[in-house]
């Protein structure tokens, strides 16, 4: 295995096998970037130039970059913080949210904290709990789980750290959520020195103002209103837009068009403030990408 980062211009890219890869697939695959795959290959060729890409699971890709055998790639912030990997952070996706939590089951619980008393902790994580641990003080032993970790309590464990996405395995298990060590969501993250070298840092550039360009226009929708000229200042002043709004003059002075990109999450307010404002044919329509 290469000790340094890689250094002709091929970017070398890294992408996850198991729970991350579909949303991260369908990320690149917005952004225009086409990935072949062999049956059972885990080396796609990938349509966008100055890259090679392979397939492999987010904990080998943190310290295949940390080794700097991988230019770039695709990881849980967890890991990352897990291996203590001296990694760059291009873009934090806030693809598949998880919380890193300590939890047990009622059993093991005084007064809905954990004991006092010397316990043990099973974890994937066991750097993480090792450091929650010490942090609050508790006396414990760490045991490294595999996956399941959930079975351990009570019998083989008194306590976990583990991830947590929706909670239903917490729920079917009886554990109880006793603290949040932290939370984690898919970057993406490069080694230093790939960043250093120019032709790829370009590449990585580029790579990073597609990626954005997709996860801002998720938050965004373009809305279309007509309005008659004496509303015009009042339903511009409450529009959320990029710069200014778009303002086109309507056939037969009628009024005018107006035309902005807005975030998602504001639409519903924003519907009631142009109507009452006058506004009217309300047109609402998805954005594919932003490149400012
Ligand atoms: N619902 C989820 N469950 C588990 N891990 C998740 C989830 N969503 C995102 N992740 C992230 O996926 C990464 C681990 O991916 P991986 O494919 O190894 O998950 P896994 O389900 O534990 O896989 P496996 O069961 O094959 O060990 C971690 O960074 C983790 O935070
Ligand atoms: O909060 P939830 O939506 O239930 O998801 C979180 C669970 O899913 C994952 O386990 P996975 O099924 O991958 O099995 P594993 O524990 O063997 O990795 C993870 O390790 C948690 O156990």
């Amino acid at each position: 295995m290469r000790s340094t980062a890689p250094t002709s211009g091929l970017v070398h890219l890294a992408l996850p096998k198991g729970r991350m890869q579909e949303n991260v697939l369908r990320l690149l695959g917005d952004a225009g970037i086409r990935l072949t795959f062999d049956k059972r290959g885990y080396r796609p060729s990938i349509s966008l130039d100055g890259f090679e890409a392979k397939i492999l699971k987010p904990q080998n890709i943190v310290e295949m970059l940390h080794a700097g055998s991988r230019d770039v790639g695709f990881a849980g912030a967890d890991w990352i913080a897990e291996q203590g990997a001296e990694l760059v952070e291009l873009l934090d996706t806030g693809l598949d949210p998880v919380r890193i939590v300590a939890a047990a089951g009622p059993e093991c619980l005084e007064n809905g904290k954990l004991p006092a008393r010397p316990f043990v902790v099973a974890t994937e994580y066991e750097r993480l709990a090792r450091r929650w641990l010490d942090a609050n003080g508790h006396d414990a032993r760490v045991i490294r789980s595999y996956g399941a970790t959930e079975v351990f309590p009570p019998e083989d464990a008194d306590c976990i750290v583990d991830n947590t996405a929706t909670g239903a395995t917490l729920k079917a298990n009886g554990l109880l959520i006793v603290d949040e060590v932290m939370r984690s969501s898919t970057r993406l993250v490069a080694h230093p020195r790939s960043l250093e070298h120019p032709e790829k840092r370009a590449t990585i550039e580029h790579l990073v103002l597609l990626l954005r360009s997709v996860l801002d226009a998720r938050r965004r929708v373009m809305i279309e209103v007509n309005v008659p000229a004496a509303s015009l200042e009042a339903v511009v002043e409450v529009l959320p837009c990029m710069r200014e709004p778009t303002i086109a003059p309507l056939h037969h002075e009628a009024g005018f068009a107006v035309k902005a990109a807005v975030p998602r999450a504001d639409l519903p307010e924003l519907i009631r403030a142009i109507k009452e404002r006058g506004g009217t044919d309300i047109v609402v329509s998805g954005i594919a990408q932003i490149v400012p």
